[in-house]
């Protein structure tokens, strides 16, 4: 393991609730790891101690086996990249990313030739040139990738990268980290509030809430097998039903579920149902393969490739469904009408239980 955390606690006010609470976790060495949390889960505090700019009261902090929790920063060898402003706007796109070997004395012709094979590495050679303010916000985040790796740190710390940036210049920049850290195999933590981002490119991910470790596991393991009621609704857009255990089965209105054996029965449970876990079919009024219907239509929301259908069932639950534009046309259904809905499949917890 690169990066180990244990128990690590930073409190800002006395008396507070702590930002970061017993944090344990570790970074696999050469993996991208991400810290995904919502928005006060503590994850850029988390970031901060483990690049030495915030000290913290309580526990160790780890990288390639030395305790480096009372280190300062420039001795970690860490490489942080911020989700923006994080250039010298006087100095050229060369002088930034010189500007972390300059500060250790590296020998002028080192630094040149350093400098000139990060250029070639975040594919920016021509612009060697010129000033931040003359780059695309896309290029300054990959300037601010070179001036961070530049420095051949152990361990690369991302802050949101690219939260600064646009949808489309974000996606081909999550690309490029991927093809980046196949190059460098760098240990990587990202810190980031996109499921989907660090789902897509992180082989180990660290779901953060309220300051502490929801659950930590492969992207699969997050996204399949959610621990707590938290990680289900946080992960994969889920809509939470609430319903009762009967013949081992979960009644949700006209919706059922299969349970574990263990769920007693007539107990209250949550399910948590994805939205491309549910199948619909049209329900004029009458039954649907002679099943009554499940809840009535009462938004439809065209996205892309896909129709979010918005329904309401009879206990007054919403739930969201994905319909594929095409499987949609074919189901001609709209706001108002009556369907069935048949779940593929749910997370069923009895109170924080997943079962
Ligand atoms: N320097 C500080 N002084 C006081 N409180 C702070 C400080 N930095 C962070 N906090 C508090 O600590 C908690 C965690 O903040 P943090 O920025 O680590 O969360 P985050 O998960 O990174 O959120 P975001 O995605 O919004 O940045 C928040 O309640 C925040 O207000």
């Amino acid at each position: 393991m690169s990066i180990i955390v244990e128990q690590v606690t930073r409190r800002f006010t006395s008396g507070g609730s702590p930002a970061v609470s017993e944090v344990s976790f570790q970074a696999p060495r050469g993996a991208i790891t991400s810290l995904l949390g919502p928005s006060g889960a503590g994850k850029s505090t988390l970031l901060r101690l483990i690049a030495g700019l915030e000290v913290p009261d309580a526990g160790r902090i780890l990288i390639d086996g030395v305790d480096c929790t009372s280190m300062p920063v420039q001795k970690r060898g860490v490489g942080v990249v911020f989700q923006s402003y994080a250039l010298f706007r006087h100095m050229t796109v060369r002088e930034n990313i010189a500007f972390g070997l300059d500060v250790r004395g590296s020998p002028r012709a080192e630094t040149d030739a350093r400098v000139d094979e990060m250029l070639r590495l975040v594919q920016l050679e021509a612009l060697g040139g010129r000033y931040p303010g003359q780059l695309s916000g896309g290029q300054r985040q990959r300037v601010a990738f070179a001036r961070a790796l530049a420095i051949r740190p152990r361990v690369l710390l991302l802050d949101e990268p690219f939260g600064a940036l646009d949808t489309r210049v974000r996606e081909e920049l999550r690309e490029w980290l991927h093809s980046l850290h196949e190059r460098t195999g760098l240990t990587t933590l990202l810190v980031t509030h996109d499921q989907q981002e660090a789902l897509e490119i992180s082989q180990h991910v660290v779901v953060m809430s309220e300051g502490r470790v929801a659950q930590a596991g492969s992207p699969e393991v997050i996204y399949n097998r959610p621990t707590s009621p938290f990680v289900a609704s946080f992960i994969g857009g889920a809509s939470v039903v609430r319903g009762r255990v009967e013949s081992g089965r979960v009644a949700m209105g006209s919706l059922s579920v299969d349970v574990a054996a263990s769920a007693r029965e007539g107990e209250t449970v949550q399910a948590f149902v994805r939205p491309h876990d549910i199948k619909l079919a049209k329900s004029p009024g009458g039954l649907v393969n002679g099943h009554p219907p499940t809840g009535r239509v009462e938004r439809l929301k065209p996205v892309g490739g896909y129709v979010k259908v918005l329904l309401r069932l009879p206990t007054g639950d919403e739930v969201t469904v994905e319909v594929p534009r095409s499987e949609f046309d074919t189901l001609g259904v709209a706001e108002g009408d009556a369907v069935r809905a048949d779940v593929r499949s749910a997370t069923v917890f009895v109170g924080d239980y997943a079962i």
